[in-house]
This record gives structure tokens, C-alpha cells and sequence, in this order.
């Protein structure tokens, strides 16, 4: 059976949780390396958690460590833990299919997001709810951007007024959800957004946050700690 945490909530949300962390460095599957003392996945779970709509939480997790994993998130929130897949798109596909009846609602956020606020998914949510079949977070891109050639000579500057930096979680209504991951396996695209945009359903951004931010190289875990020491 699906764990529930909000019975009267309309939101599932799918953590794909699987993922190597081959950009961190060697060691323990991403999900699971320390933040403060705690695993990562345990950090962006406890704040999913926080958020009032949200009614059921999936884990993709490594295979190997899936029994781990329900051990480790047992005393922070009921979450139905299942194995993950080798690519991202078939451990959101995996979590997909394990969500009950009723939410209409799917949120798909990464494990490695850990600082994310709840207040970001409730903002992710509300906007499905008010009617986009498909919403994501974003920050505008504060550098200037440049497109390089063979042996990084500059091509030239790249227009970034409307370029924007993606955040999870990515707010979909179910059914435009599940039809994209039906067309999609085995995509090798990195969001779920973009499987929806292949489907040619308009996808609407809403504002991220700074504390939102992908845990994907060694600095960023840095950067999550004295985050989280300032209060994050
Ligand atoms: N087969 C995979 C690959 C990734 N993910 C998850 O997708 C999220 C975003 O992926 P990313 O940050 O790119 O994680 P990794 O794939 O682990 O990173 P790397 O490319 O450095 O190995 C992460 O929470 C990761 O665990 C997953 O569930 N299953
Ligand atoms: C889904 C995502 O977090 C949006 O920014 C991202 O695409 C995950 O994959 P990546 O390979 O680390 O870009």
C-alpha cells in the first residue's frame, strides 16, 4: 500500500532519487551523501513533507540501497520507497506509476535539492491548480553567456533576456504527466518539462528559489552547509 501524509491533499510529489552523483565525487550514492550530518534525501524530504497539499511521496531510490532508504525515512515521513532506474526519466517512470488514486496533481523533484523551501512547492502546485497543465520554478541567469567554438574561442554573446535557469520541482497536471513518460522512454532529456514540451503542451514558469539549488559538485554541498547554518 501507498504511504499517505495528507489524506485531503491533491498533490503527489515523485523523487527521483537514484542517481550516482558522478559530478560530487566518489562515495555513497548522492541521495544519501551528508548534509550537516544527514543524508540529502532525508533534508528535501523533510521539507516536501512541510508542504500542506502534499498527499503522497515517491522514492526512487538506488536498487541497492532501497531497504536503507525506507529505514532512513521511516521517522521523518510515511513515503513509498521502490528502486530507481539507470537513467533519470525511467526513476520518475517508476515513482509515476506507484502513485494511488487521487492526487491530480504530480510533482517531480530531485532528491539532491535538499534546501528547497515548502513554500516553493506549494507555489509549484498552486499554479497547476489555478490551470497550467504544466509548471516549473526558474531564476533568471545572472552571467553574461557566450558560445564558444573548437579550442573555446568565443563565437560570440549570447541574448539572455530570455534565458532562464531550471529548478524542481516541476508541477504537471497527472494525466499530461503520465502521457509524456508513456512517449518517453529511455529520452535521455534531463527534465521532465522537456518530455512534456516534446508532447507539445505549454509548459509555464513561476519564480524559483535560491535555496533551490542542485547539490551537483562538491561546492554546491559546501555552499548547502553554510546555508543551512544560517537557517536555511
Ligand atoms: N538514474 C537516475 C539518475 C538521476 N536520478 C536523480 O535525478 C536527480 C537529478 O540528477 P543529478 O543531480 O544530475 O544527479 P546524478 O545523476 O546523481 O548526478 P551525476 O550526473 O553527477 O552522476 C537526482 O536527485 C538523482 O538522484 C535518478 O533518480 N535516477
Ligand atoms: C531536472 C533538473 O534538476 C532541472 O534543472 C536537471 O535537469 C537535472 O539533471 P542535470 O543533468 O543535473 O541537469
Amino acid at each position: 500500500m501507498t504511504a499517505q501524509l495528507n489524506p485531503r491533499g491533491d498533490v503527489a510529489v515523485l523523487v527521483p532519487a537514484a542517481g550516482a552523483g558522478v559530478r560530487l565525487g566518489p562515495g555513497r550514492p548522492k541521495a544519501l551523501r551528508l548534509l550537516a550530518g544527514e543524508p540529502l534525501l532525508v533534508h528535501a524530504v523533510r521539507r516536501l513533507a512541510a508542504a500542506a497539499s502534499v498527499h503522497t511521496i515517491v522514492v526512487a531510490a538506488p536498487p541497492a540501497e532501497v531497504e536503507a532508504v525506507r529505514a532512513l525515512l521511516a521517522p521523518v515521513a510515511p513515503v513509498t520507497v521502490l528502486p530507481g532506474g539507470a537513467e533519470r526519466q525511467a526513476s520518475v517512470a517508476a515513482a509515476l506509476a506507484a502513485v494511488p488514486a487521487g492526487p491530480e496533481i504530480v510533482l517531480v523533484h530531485d532528491a539532491a535539492r535538499a534546501l528547497t523551501p515548502p513554500e516553493l512547492v506549494e507555489s509549484v502546485a498552486a499554479a497547476v491548480r489555478a490551470g497550467h497543465d504544466a509548471v516549473i520554478p526558474v531564476l533568471p541567469v545572472v552571467d553574461t553567456v557566450k558560445e564558444v567554438g573548437a579550442g573555446e574561442v568565443v563565437l560570440g554573446t549570447v541574448d539572455r533576456t530570455a534565458l532562464r535557469v531550471v529548478q524542481t520541482p516541476q508541477g504537471f497536471r497527472r494525466a499530461v504527466l503520465t502521457a509524456a513518460h508513456s512517449a518517453a522512454a529511455g529520452d535521455p532529456l534531463t527534465d521532465d518539462a522537456g518530455l512534456v514540451e516534446k508532447q507539445g503542451v505549454p509548459v509555464v514558469c513561476v519564480p524559483g528559489s535560491e535555496y533551490a539549488l542542485k547539490v551537483t559538485r562538491p561546492f554546491d554541498l559546501a555552499l548547502a552547509e553554510h546555508l543551512l547554518a544560517a537557517g536555511a
